[in-house]
């Protein structure tokens, strides 16, 4: 039977697939679930889901504060390096919650259900930075240089812990919600709308009833989005603390001389020396490690500052034309890249200086702060030899952070 006829709704966009709740699959939790080891953390909100995991917002009803607890698929367990990593990138409870970091691991367990054995990760709550909702009321801070120096300092730390992330774009960062402590689950539950839910009614008499829950939820974004609001009531206002998200999507790693996992992050946030030659080779397995981080952080700048992709709508069109995109804006082409990039007719010449002074009017269009400035950071970030980029350390550095407006 195809797993299509399993139960009788069609998928939502926005919740998991029906069809990965199976053995090996997603655990299967309802709102007001309790778990834990002994039981402590109640089930409040779904908050999103990966390939492999639902994450969902929950109460520590033991220390009073508010969670997130990605659940990983049983197949996951055991296999993923998830929770070494996260360990790796403790930060010690005596330094303030408000200073960057990256997403900090509370506590973790197992949990059993019809398809397996679930590892639990608890870590803070971050809503991701770039706001989908289109309702120009809900919460989208600037992104000022403020923000954008927490992202570095915060890649410095993980850098100097060893661990390269190898999926950095702005779906990956995220901002604390400090006053969400101060909510129970009743607070939570009444303050906010009716959660959604999908009914997911089995059409298989063969499907163990165990092994699913009894509907799905979509993703709660958006209502997080009002307790930043209530966090930072001014608009535009600074928000204090960022986080970097997601050590769990098969690429980070202990940048130790151990072989690179293939790429996870989008095409058009890969460093070059990964780019070039999954586009331009067909070979997946091109080495990289934190330099390449270094690469993706500069392009993903640019997308959260001037909203939009720094390759433009070309890129999207033809991702073979992206080394010639790279060149162009790095003003110069690598030796082993000639023959490629003499294959292929593209309109853009060599000379960097128009591309980037666009980019720079894009930035004074999003009211960046100091636009020059960045974009001389950005040209320092973007160099097509990994060699030569600057480490996140040294970046701390650069005018852009270091002078005042
Ligand atoms: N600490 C958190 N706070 C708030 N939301 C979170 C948190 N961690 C994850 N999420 C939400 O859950 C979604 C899935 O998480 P994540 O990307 O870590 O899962 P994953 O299984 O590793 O995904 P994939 O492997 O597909 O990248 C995220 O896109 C985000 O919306």
């Amino acid at each position: 039977m195809s797993d299509d006829w399993l139960f009788v709704y069609p998928d939502q966009d926005d919740c998991e697939p029906s069809n990965g709740y199976k053995i090996g699959g997603f655990c299967p939790i309802k709102l007001g679930d309790v778990l834990g080891d002994p039981p402590q953390y109640i089930v409040i909100a779904k908050l999103g889901f990966g390939d492999y995991s639902t994450v969902w917002l929950a109460r520590d009803r033991v220390l009073s504060r508010t969670v997130a607890l990605k659940i990983l698929d049983a197949e996951q367990t055991g296999q993923s390096r998830e929770l070494d990593i996260l360990r790796r990138l403790e930060v010690p409870a005596s330094v303030s919650s408000k200073d960057p970091r990256p997403v900090q691991l509370l506590d973790s367990f197992e949990t059993t259900s019809a398809n397996g054995v679930h590892q639990v990760l608890v870590t803070d709550v971050a809503v991701p930075l770039l706001n989908p909702d289109p309702d120009p009321s809900s919460f989208q801070p600037r992104m000022t240089k403020d923000i954008l120096r927490q992202l570095v300092q915060t890649l410095a730390f993980l850098h100097s812990r060893g661990i390269a992330h190898g999926d950095l774009n702005p779906t990956n960062f995220g901002l604390a919600v400090r006053n969400l402590n101060r909510c129970s689950e009743n607070m939570f539950w009444r303050e906010n709308c009716l959660p959604r839910t999908f009914p997911l009614v089995s059409c298989s008499p063969d499907l163990d009833p165990n092994s699913f829950p009894p509907y799905l939820c979509p993703s709660m974004d958006c209502d997080l989005r009002g307790f930043l609001l209530k966090e930072f009531p001014i608009k535009g206002h600074l928000p204090s603390s960022v986080r970097i998200l997601d050590f769990g999507s098969g690429a980070p790693y202990v940048a130790d001389g151990s072989p690179a996992p293939q790429r996870q992050t989008p095409l058009f946030y890969a460093a070059p020396e990964v780019a070039f030659p999954e586009v331009a080779l067909d070979d997946y397995d091109a080495p990289w490690d934190q330099r390449s981080d270094i690469w993706s952080l500069a392009i993903a700048f640019h997308d959260l500052v001037a909203a939009q992709g720094i390759y433009g709508s070309l890129s999207e069109s033809d991702p073979k034309s992206l080394p010639h995109l790279m060149a162009a804006l790095c003003g110069g082409v690598p030796d082993a890249w000639h023959e490629y990039i003499a294959s292929r007719a593209f309109p853009l010449g060599t000379f960097p200086e128009p591309l980037w002074k666009k980019i720079e009017a894009d930035f004074e269009v999003a009211r960046a702060d100091d636009p020059p400035g960045l974009v001389r950071l950005l040209r320092r970030m973007m160099i097509l030899d990994p060699a030569k980029r600057p480490t996140a350390a040294e970046l701390l550095g650069d005018p852009y952070f270091v002078c005042r407006e």
